[in-house]
């Protein structure tokens, strides 16, 4: 099926839609139709948040905006999930959806017109196209990100804010799965070679130290041969109060 899938996607990139057979998400977050996923893990194997997820569109599955190195980068982490060391996280177009049922606070449960901002274009292909893993042992997240043209800063190139936004939800997605609810208090990067647009990086985060609250993580952007370094950052992100949602945290700092 995942063979017939990769066929298609590939005869239909650059030609048009593709017509695939709709992957369909277990109860467990294993897209079936797709690809012989991982086994999910402890943090997403909630009932209530996987019979949620069925009525989600997962905007982390190949479309046909995808270049065919965008699809190997994609089909070489599926293969590595398959013995339950990497997990495919899925992505939807709010964060709150990110969140099981079981998890959310009160004042989340009711959907609001938000987008994340990484998931705030229409139009495949356009703006951020990319997808994570998680490898829960090494405690690591890694981001294949292929940029669309309305992500430009200079001519042909990903702006720096959408690469420094990248870098923020790849290392904030590895410092969710350490710390629950986080927020980023320092990010510093280093732009080392432009992206050009169209291109697919490999965002490689990891969680370096954690002491009490505070989250340390490391992080490089590489092409995806490895050899060149596009941009390497450090951060530091807060363990939040999982209690209480951001505005009563907020009205306690006041
Ligand atoms: C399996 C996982 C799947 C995951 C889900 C799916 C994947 C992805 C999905 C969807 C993407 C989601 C992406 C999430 C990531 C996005 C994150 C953002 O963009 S966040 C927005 C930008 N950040 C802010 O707006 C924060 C604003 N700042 C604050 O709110 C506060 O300053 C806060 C919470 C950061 C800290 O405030 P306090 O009052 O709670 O804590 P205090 O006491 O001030 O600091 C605690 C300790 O940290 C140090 N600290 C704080 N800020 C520091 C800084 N900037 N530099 C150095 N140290 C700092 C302090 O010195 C203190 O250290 P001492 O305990 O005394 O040793």
């Amino acid at each position: 099926m995942w063979r017939n899938c990769v066929r298609l996607a590939r005869r239909g990139l650059g030609r048009g839609a593709v017509l695939r057979p709709a992957p369909t998400v277990s109860r467990c977050g294993v897209v079936r139709g797709l690809s012989p996923a991982a086994p999910c893990s402890s943090l997403w194997n909630s009932v209530t948040w996987f019979s949620q997820a069925r009525q989600l569109k997962d905007y982390a599955l190949p479309n046909s905006s995808w270049s065919q190195g965008m699809m190997d980068l994609y089909s070489r982490f599926l293969e590595m999930c398959k013995d339950g060391t990497w997990k495919r996280i899925p992505s939807y177009s709010s964060t709150i959806d990110h969140i099981p049922e079981s998890l959310k606070l009160t004042a989340e449960k009711e959907r609001k017109e938000t987008r994340l901002f990484l998931r705030n274009m229409d139009l495949e292909g356009v703006g951020f196209e990319y997808a994570m893993f998680l490898n829960p042992a090494e405690k690591r997240m890694v981001c294949l990100f292929q940029p669309g043209p309305y992500l430009e800063g200079h001519p042909g190139f990903a702006h720096g804010g959408s690469t420094a936004t990248i870098i923020d939800s790849t290392i904030g997605g590895c410092a969710i799965f350490v710390a629950g609810r986080v927020m980023t208090a320092n990010l510093s990067i280093n732009y080392r070679n432009p992206i050009p647009l169209g291109s697919v990086v490999l965002v490689d985060s990891k969680v370096d130290q954690i002491e009490g609250r505070k989250v340390f993580l490391s992080c490089q952007v590489r092409s995806i041969d490895g050899q060149t370094l596009h941009a390497e950052a450090t951060a530091l992100f807060i363990q939040l109060d999982s209690t209480k949602s951001l505005q009563q945290q907020q009205m306690s700092f006041q």
